[in-house]
């Protein structure tokens, strides 16, 4: 029987009628749409789970609002998010379903997924890593030599160690700050070596994440940490004291030499790069405590229910998920900015960076057939105010169409003299100055030398999203990170990808193995490999000893 093969998304009348429209917003400014409309702040915002978003600094009009919320209609958005929260295979290629919303679904919840209650799954495994981390936060867990644990050391990468560091730093205002906290991700010997170089062993756990257990830098990194250890503590049976593992795959955890006792699990339907609240927040739970770590389960649990029931017009990540769109393949934006105004959020944009563009950087639909437009775009950011004395000039008035997330929050958590009110005011002050610029009419009436007036007008019309929430809690960034994740659903669902696989990653690994082989003299020369590879590992090869 013929596959049947769903319309492209470009065929949808919807597409074509936003391509119409495109044409005539690109020469509307968004000084016109907001003179013109005094209602239009109050019309665009929308609020859930504990967050403002503000975009009616996007060069949007009411009318592209329409067409975008048609076009989600026409590619059954709702139908898709039913079947991710129903537990259907979404995951196509790798025939899994989808489930990071079941880790933060309440006890008394129940959800059944290929014959099993997953939501009793997940409490089992919170309840146990709650036992874990009461014990490494009163004392009693102890090391080998009887002393309670100081150190805790998450070996993990991508997804392993994103979500962990990323979640350590945003919420270190609430962390036991009497544990040191380390992440070691990447193969760099280097990385190993600075974070345990002043660590006290008899006082170390070292918690290995890695969904599957067989990620080369993660297991490298594991061995090496086993070795450190033993070469003060001698004997292999300490190992249970220092190590404990985050994985799916208990197998390849014991013949690490881990107790699988001491092993915290999760399922295939928890892709990496959505796992920082299942037991890959370990390190976060241990940081924070069983109740913060709680918490932040709700903050997500209410984002989901936002998305999953409010109404598109007025849904964040559907509106979020939408606009990227808009600006993607109507603009041809490359690139989204994320800038939060919160030194504590500094590594959510690189936490971001693979949420967003590991899931969207696809180059075929669904059914394998090439995409016919762009897709996810790329993702980057700094904290402000710092990210303003170096690449808000190319945003300002480079030549480019950069749309930028601003996120900030009413209160500090070190509310030092003026210090959040100037920064809120920095954050505030960017939004307008890059939306409504300056003329040169307005240069020149400043008394601005005609030589410099080109140079020192601003066009503007660089759109915005402003989201906003009271205070940087467990809670806040849990709906913070849903939000995300499922505004890069919504634009997955409209490009008509696979957003939860990730083979791009494949063909490099395996080529790293060959070349590792190669190096250490296992596999022949001069593989077959191109002329300038094969010159630079003859270079790499007759460099590498001191
Ligand atoms: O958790 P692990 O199995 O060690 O995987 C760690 C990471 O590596 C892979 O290459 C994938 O690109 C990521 O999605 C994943 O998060």
């Amino acid at each position: 029987m013929a596959r049947i093969i769903p319309p492209r998304v470009t065929s949808h009348p919807s597409w074509k009628a936003l391509k119409e429209h495109h044409r005539e917003m690109a020469s509307t400014h968004l000084r016109e749409l907001f003179s013109g409309d005094p209602g239009r702040a109050a019309r665009m915002r929308a609020e859930g789970a504990g967050i403002l978003l503000d975009y009616s600094k996007n060069r949007i009009t009411d009318r592209t609002l329409d067409l975008l919320l048609e076009l989600a209609e026409s590619c059954r958005l709702s139908d898709h998010i039913r079947n991710m929260f129903g537990g259907q295979h979404i995951n196509k290629t790798e025939n899994r379903a989808v489930l990071h919303v079941a880790l933060r679904l309440p006890r008394s919840a129940r959800l059944v997924v290929d014959g099993v209650d997953v939501v009793r799954e997940v409490h089992e495994v919170l309840d146990r890593m709650e036992s874990f981390s009461r014990k490494i936060r009163d004392g009693s867990w102890k090391g080998a030599t009887g002393r309670p644990i100081k150190n805790i050391v998450n070996i993990g990468i991508g997804g392993s160690d994103l979500g962990p560091v990323m979640a350590y730093e945003a919420l270190r205002f609430y962390a036991d700050r009497s544990r040191v906290f380390r992440f070691v991700s990447n193969i760099d010997g280097t990385d190993f070596a600075e974070a345990t170089r002043d660590l006290d062993p008899e006082e170390t756990l070292f918690i290995v994440s890695s969904k599957t257990f067989t990620t080369l830098e993660t297991m490298t990194n594991a061995h090496t940490a086993r070795r450190w250890l033993l070469e003060s503590l001698k004997k292999e049976e300490s190992i249970r004291h220092h190590f404990v593992a985050v994985s799916t795959n208990s197998q390849a955890v014991s013949s690490f030499g881990i107790d699988t006792a001491n092993m915290f699990g999760f399922w295939d339907w928890v892709g990496g790069r959505y796992s920082m609240d299942s037991a890959i927040g370990l390190s976060t739970m241990i940081a924070i405590g069983p109740e913060n770590f709680r918490k932040m389960l709700e903050g997500f649990h209410a984002m989901d229910e936002h998305f999953r029931t409010a109404p598109f017009a007025k849904n964040l990540p559907v509106l979020m998920g939408l606009l990227t769109v808009w600006y993607t393949n109507f603009f041809g934006s490359q690139t989204v900015a994320v800038l939060p105004y919160d030194q504590y959020l500094k590594r959510f944009p690189a936490y971001l960076q693979q949420l967003t563009m590991e899931s969207n950087g696809k180059h075929v639909h669904l059914d394998g057939s090439p995409v016919d437009t762009d897709t996810g775009p790329i993702f980057w950011g700094e904290p402000g105010t710092n990210g303003q004395h170096s690449f808000y000039q190319l945003i300002h008035q480079g030549t480019r169409l950069i749309p930028i997330d601003f996120i900030g929050f009413a209160r500090s958590h070190n509310p030092i003299g003026e210090h959040h009110d100037i920064l809120m005011a920095n954050l505030l002050a960017q939004g307008e100055a890059l939306a409504f610029g300056k003329t040169a009419d307005e240069v020149r009436a400043a008394g601005v030398p005609e030589l410099q007036v080109p140079h020192r007008t601003f066009e503007g019309n660089r759109p915005s999203n402003t989201l906003l929430a009271r205070e940087l809690t467990p809670a806040v960034l849990g709906s913070l990170v849903a939000l995300y994740e499922h505004s890069v659903f919504t634009s997955g669902i409209i490009w008509g990808i696979d957003s939860f696989d990730q083979w791009g990653v494949e063909l490099g690994k395996v080529m790293a193995v060959r070349i590792i082989d190669e190096i250490a003299g296992k596999s022949p020369e001069g593989g077959p490999h191109d002329s300038g590879t094969a010159q630079l590992l003859d270079w790499y090869r007759k460099n590498r000893k001191k």
